[in-house]
């Protein structure tokens, strides 16, 4: 039989600009990884897409596929189908609610259906790795999302160790430049800066979304230390994390494949959630 360390899980996150994957080893050493962008995924269609862009990458055939697609359940039932025909295991995580027995992460969301599973993964990847009891999940991706996740009482009664307590979504850094871009008739399509006083229309417009995005994040940051009465650690992930990753004071943790670390980590935890 393969050791746990040879066994591979391929881990698909189905963002609205780019498609991230990775084949991981049984210990989350990342085997092979790629990224794609969506609408060209969609275009070619995921079965196809898999079949001829990804497998040929795979140094060692997978067990499984995670998958997390904030791109509607078309997706995921290619991807099921696709695992089904190559007779590989599948798992399509979803948010778990308060009071799901000896989860080690769960949410405050009312329908944890409805919260993305991009989200969720991010927010399950930083609960199995974090030591701090307050953090901020930063995904700055299509949109922007800042997710709060504490760690709960020892004794909480049904046994789980982290609450997703909720969190915000706000347009994007390239969604915000787009858009301004695309609903003005004389604003050029700029590229984030940092800029105390910008003195150009391309610096007013870069710092105008660095300042949207920054305060968000920070004002999220506060509210979360003064809740728990110590600084909050804040993780990013996303596309647009450089640009971001120096304002902050520290503790920053930058975790660029989130989404995919936590579909391996719920893989390895819970069997039964498998299908
Ligand atoms: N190679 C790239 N291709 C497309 N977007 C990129 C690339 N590198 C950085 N980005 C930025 O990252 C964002 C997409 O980030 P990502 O986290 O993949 O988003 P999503 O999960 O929404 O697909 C884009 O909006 C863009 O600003
Ligand atoms: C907020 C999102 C659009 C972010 O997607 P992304 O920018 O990573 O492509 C996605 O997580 C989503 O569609 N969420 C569903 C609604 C919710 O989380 O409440």
């Amino acid at each position: 039989m393969a050791s746990l360390s040879t066994q591979a899980l391929l881990c698909l996150d189905f963002g609205n600009t780019r498609v991230k994957w990775a084949l991981f080893d049984g210990r989350a050493s990342t085997l092979k990884a790629g990224a794609e962008i969506t609408a060209h995924v969609e275009s070619l269609g995921v079965s196809d897409w898999l079949t001829q862009v990804v497998f040929p990458w795979c140094v060692i055939k997978p067990e499984a596929i995670a998958v997390s697609s904030v791109r509607g359940n078309g997706v995921v039932d290619d991807c099921r189908g696709f695992a089904l025909r190559m007779g590989l295991g599948f798992l399509n995580p979803v948010a778990q609610a308060v009071g799901q027995v000896g989860a080690r992460l769960v949410t405050a969301y009312q329908n944890p259906a409805a919260l993305g599973q991009d989200r969720w993964s991010a927010c399950y990847a930083v609960a199995c790795q974090t030591d701090q009891a307050s953090n901020l999940v930063v995904s700055l991706g299509t949109a922007t999302t800042v997710d709060a996740v504490v760690r709960l009482d020892s004794d909480h009664s049904d046994g789980s160790f982290f609450l997703h307590l909720g969190g915000f979504i706000a347009p994007g850094v390239a969604t915000m430049l787009q858009s301004l871009h695309q609903q003005t008739a004389q604003l050029p399509l700029a590229s984030v800066c940092q800029t105390d006083w910008p003195t150009s229309t391309t610096k007013a417009i870069g710092a105008g979304v660095f300042e949207s995005q920054y305060q968000l994040i920070q004002a999220a940051r506060n509210r979360l230390a003064e809740k728990n009465g110590q600084s909050a650690a804040l993780w990013l992930t996303g596309g647009s994390t450089d640009a971001f990753v120096g304002a902050f004071d520290p503790p920053v943790t930058v975790l660029s494949d989130a989404v995919l670390l936590g579909l391996f980590s719920q893989f390895h935890a819970q069997p039964a959630g498998r299908c």
